[in-house]
């Protein structure tokens, strides 16, 4: 390729974080942070509890800004764009958004009512477009038969497909999940990791960033990994550089085993 006809690399650059810091008091919630997601990158970001995996997703979501540094969102700077027009851009999911749904919801309107940024069917009339894609999506995640049913009644593991497929109705750049196996048991989590390594290795699938404690969530297709530890990185890179015992060790303070087995990951204390 030559010089003239080589992509611009930072057009493909959907989050770039530069000494990123955000500090709350005394506490450093996250410090030093040099980060990059590209475009068809998927991105597993792993860390102990407290370590500031959700105030970097947070941040990526425009939801936050950072208290140093700067933050590039799908090439605005955060602080000088208006987030109002970025958010629709960016799908975002994560348990304190589920708590903000009325139990009383119908599922399809959980996911059509994205697009119009609001939550509760009332407020405005869907066109018939949005409904049919509101219902792909359901089916795409497995849950197509439940778009009639209440929010309120469906199981965890169903919820949180309700929700990646919400976060996907504006057919955003980026889809940012936060946690999403958290609280599934193991069929759940099974079913779970299916379909995000399904969307994981579509082509056409936004970039993608899921924060998790457990290996055991990786879907197969996630690409890098970013490694947490109170507020700091530990290592950040493609998942076979960064996904080691040694690393792990590291993230969680203590000597854990990692091993591969196929496509999935598990680790135990060794
Ligand atoms: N407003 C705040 N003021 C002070 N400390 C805060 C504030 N918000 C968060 N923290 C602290 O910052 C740290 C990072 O929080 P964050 O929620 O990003 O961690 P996390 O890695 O997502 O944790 P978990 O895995 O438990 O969800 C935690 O120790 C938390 O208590």
């Amino acid at each position: 390729m030559t010089e003239l006809t080589r992509p611009n690399e930072l057009d493909d650059l959907v989050v770039r974080m530069s000494g990123v810091g955000v500090r709350r008091g005394q506490n450093h919630l996250l410090a030093d942070l040099d980060w990059a997601v590209e475009l068809d990158e998927r991105w597993v970001v792993l860390g102990a509890n407290g370590a500031g995996k959700t105030t970097l997703l947070r941040l990526a979501a425009a939801e936050l800004y950072p208290t140093t540094g700067e933050v590039d969102l799908l090439g605005d700077r955060l602080g000088k764009v208006n987030i109002f027009d970025l958010r629709p851009r960016i799908g975002f999911t994560s348990a304190a958004l589920a708590g903000r749904i009325p139990g009383e919801e119908l599922v399809r309107d959980v996911v059509v009512s994205a697009g119009y940024a609001v939550l509760g069917r009332w407020r405005e009339v869907y066109d018939t477009l949005d409904t049919e894609r509101a219902e792909e999506l359901l089916g795409a995640m497995g849950i197509k038969h439940l778009a009639e049913r209440t929010f309120g009644t469906l199981s965890e593991g169903e919820r949180k497909r309700a929700l990646i497929a919400r976060s996907l109705m504006t057919d955003p750049e980026m889809l940012l999940l936060d946690e999403p196996a958290a609280g599934l048991d193991l069929g759940g989590r099974e079913d779970l990791v299916a379909r995000l390594s399904e969307l994981a290795m579509d082509p056409d699938a936004p970039a993608m960033v899921l924060v998790t404690h457990h290996v055991e969530e990786i879907p197969p297709g996630f690409t890098h990994a970013l490694l947490l530890r109170e507020g700091r990185a530990v290592a950040s890179g493609l998942m076979d550089d960064v996904l080691t015992s040694e690393n792990l060790s590291a993230t969680f303070a203590q000597d854990l085993l990692l091993e591969r087995w196929g496509d999935r990951f598990v680790a135990r204390r060794r």
